[in-house]
């Protein structure tokens, strides 16, 4: 997708039916993000530990206090392999297996690969500190991975773990001048949000922080948890970087409708960006009609200028002394219908995205929608973006 000869809808297509044809499932990979002292040990524990008949391979930065688990070493440094001395892996009774990264998790899930078989899922846990964007676009839509890992791994989804006591707290220090703004990012990158230690707030603290989360990322389905309780099919193969399972985008397509259903009487609040800009990240969300099928060209020639050169079509490039906040996506997702009948998928993380048609069978199965939308998550989202784009879709 780097190269300016991007390739065509239809052999991205081909591609994603010849990955379902092949027969070989790839490993769902999840990465866990989270403020700091949110509880992503505490979630990591209760799936190292419990009796939930998943396999699972989870990566954590350092074993902490997860080392007391009664597991048995199973690869410890070797002389010859100066990396190997960087992880090591424990075979864990209910079936799990743990490791621990302190540098690069490729190297360490190159290993752990060389396991397959031996697990169902990976898990990544990744530091307080950690922004998950560039580290989930390692794992999609980057050519390197999919000639490499790519071929054993697929992104399934990022969860987010957010503190229900400091997390709005957090949140707002983040937009501090002296804030980096790590956790607005971990918010605006996941697709699913544990809400946790809910025992230890009101309700009215639940939901202002629930809204704020919202505010910044509509995609993301909330979970409340306390000590990281949570079934893990909700945030186990959700699939949410496929544009196979077109009942998931549109199930949270119709579950963001859904949520600013009571906009919509508001004529100047219908669809603008929502009021929170925390850090200058919001979100935008805009319907889409029927388009003709050439469009679809016109809107990738769209989503390129905005991802890769940060400026809407035939603007001029911002200077890097502009006024403007930069045009910046972190994550967008879509469903577009053509009056061919034809259903696109569009999903980004970053400068990496990529519009799939929908096949006819699985159209077979979910149902043709009526209408599209497209749901951009990033900086700089203002009216002059919205016009923009839906410009380019009612051409
Ligand atoms: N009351 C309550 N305490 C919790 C809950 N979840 C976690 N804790 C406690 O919160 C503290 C921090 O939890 P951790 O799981 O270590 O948090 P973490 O996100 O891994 O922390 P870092 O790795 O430092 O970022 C621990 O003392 C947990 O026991 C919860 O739902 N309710």
């Amino acid at each position: 997708m780097e190269e300016e000869d991007v390739p065509t809808l239809i052999q991205t297509t081909a591609v994603a039916e010849s990955i379902l044809d092949t027969n070989a499932p790839t490993v769902p990979l999840t990465i866990i993000c989270g403020f700091l002292g949110a509880g992503k040990s505490t979630l990591v524990k209760r799936i190292l530990t419990e009796r939930h008949g998943y396999r699972i391979a989870v990566i954590m930065n350092e074993f902490g206090d997860t080392a007391d688990i009664e597991a048995k070493t199973i690869n410890v440094s070797s002389a010859e392999d100066p990396s190997a001395q960087s992880e090591e892996f424990l075979e864990l009774a209910n079936g799990c297996l743990c490791c621990s990264i302190k540098d690069t998790g490729i190297a360490a899930i190159e290993k752990l690969m060389q396991r397959k078989g031996a697990f169902d899922h990976i898990l990544l846990e990744t530091t307080g500190l950690a922004d998950p964007g560039p580290i989930a676009s390692m794992f999609w839509q980057n050519e390197e991975f999919a000639m490499g890992l790519g071929r054993d791994i697929h992104l399934d989804g990022v969860v987010c773990v957010v503190d229900a006591v400091f997390g709005r707290q957090q949140m707002e220090e983040d937009h501090s001048e002296e804030g980096k703004g790590e956790s607005v990012r971990q918010i605006a990158g996941a697709d699913v949000i544990l809400l946790n230690k809910i025992d230890l707030v009101v309700r009215s603290q639940l939901e202002e922080t629930e809204d704020m989360i919202h505010s910044i990322n509509p995609i993301a389905t909330i979970y409340r948890t306390i000590r990281g309780e949570i079934d893990l099919k909700n945030i186990m193969g959700i699939d949410a970087y496929s544009s196979r399972p077109l009942t998931q985008v549109q199930s949270d397509l119709l579950h963001i409708h859904h949520h600013h259903d009571h906009d919509h009487s508001d004529p100047d609040h219908t669809h603008g960006p929502t009021h929170y800009e925390i850090r200058g990240i919001s979100s935008l969300q805009i319907d889409c009609p029927v388009i003709s099928a050439s469009h679809i060209d016109k809107l990738d020639e769209w989503i390129r200028s905005v991802l890769w050169e940060h400026r809407l079509p035939r603007e001029p490039a911002k200077s890097e002394q502009s006024p403007e906040p930069k045009l910046e996506i972190l994550r967008c997702k879509g469903m577009i219908v053509t009056d061919s009948g034809d259903t696109f998928v569009l999903q980004g993380v970053r400068n990496l995205y990529e519009i799939t048609k929908v096949e006819d069978r699985e159209i077979a199965d979910a149902g043709i929608p009526d209408e599209g939308k497209i749901i951009l998550i990033g900086k700089g989202l203002d009216e002059k973006v919205r016009r923009s784009l839906e410009d380019v879709l009612r051409l």
